[in-house]
């Protein structure tokens, strides 16, 4: 795909493919393209050119809802909580906002026995980021570690099979950063997911994923393993390039 802004082209032709399974890094120099790739991805921003396809279905120009209804959902760089709502409510939400149906059935409410499915999916999952004994505190309280943590709860409450993580050690202190990797393969194991994540922290994104893509100035410039990808004159050059 390609999208440009005016006359920037903040990506350029980028062509790839994401297995099933895999941990999917996307790395590059600040401005390369990375989040503009994940908007493009979920819907949020239509190319100018270029195709999507997912599981065989071309997807290009689906709305955000349409595309996060057929199993891709994603965290963003800036954390978006409802922060005056509690962790468990922010992901009670997540679960209606599914669909737009099930969004109206949240706000005009639920047959008891499905209020009482999601309040109890709510508690598994708060559980699962090691949050379940801060569910009823306001997430605008929350640490940025911990908001991290609840905002991937949020994303899985809405069953997705892929994962588009956006920066989740942003703001992390050194501990948090520490315990990311392993929480990430252990969401991914247990949901069955693909994960894409794009991070700035280098020696997490090679730690942690299966395969690396870098842009720079919109350009996929690599993609492969992590050593591979490490080694690579081009990715030397653009980041260490002019500095
Ligand atoms: N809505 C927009 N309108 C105009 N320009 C945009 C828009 N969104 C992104 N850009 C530009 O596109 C380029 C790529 O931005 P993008 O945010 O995708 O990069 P990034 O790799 O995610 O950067 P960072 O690591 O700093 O988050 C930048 O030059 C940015 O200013």
């Amino acid at each position: 795909m390609t999208r440009r802004f005016g006359g920037l082209v903040a990506v350029n032709d980028v062509s790839f493919d994401v297995r099933e399974g895999e941990i999917f890094g996307l790395i590059g120099p600040n401005g390369a393209g990375k989040t503009t790739l994940f908007n493009l991805m979920t819907g949020l921003t239509p190319p100018s050119s270029g195709t999507l396809s997912y599981r065989g279905q071309t997807v290009t120009g689906l709305a955000p809802h349409r595309i996060a209804a057929l199993g891709m959902s994603r965290t963003f760089q800036n954390i978006r909580l409802f922060r005056g709502l509690s962790a468990l409510e922010n992901v009670k939400v997540a679960q209606h906002a599914r669909t737009r149906a099930g969004l109206w059935r949240g706000v005009f409410g639920m047959a008891r026995a499905e209020e009482a499915q999601v309040e109890r999916r709510a508690w598994e999952l708060l559980d699962l980021v090691g949050l379940a004994d801060r569910a009823g505190e306001e997430a605008g309280n929350f640490s940025y570690g911990d908001q991290r943590r609840l905002e991937i709860a949020r994303a899985l409450a809405t069953e997705p099979r892929v994962l588009l993580l956006d920066e989740p050690a942003a703001g992390m202190n050194t501990s948090e950063k520490g315990g990311l990797s392993a929480f990430i393969r252990e969401v991914r194991g247990q949901f069955d997911l693909t994960v894409l994540v794009i991070e700035h922290h280098v020696p997490l994104v090679m730690g942690l994923c299966d395969r690396v893509a870098v842009l720079n100035f919109g350009e996929l410039i690599a993609i492969g393993d992590p050593a591979s990808v490490q080694r690579d004159p081009r990715v030397i050059e653009a980041y260490l390039g002019g500095e």
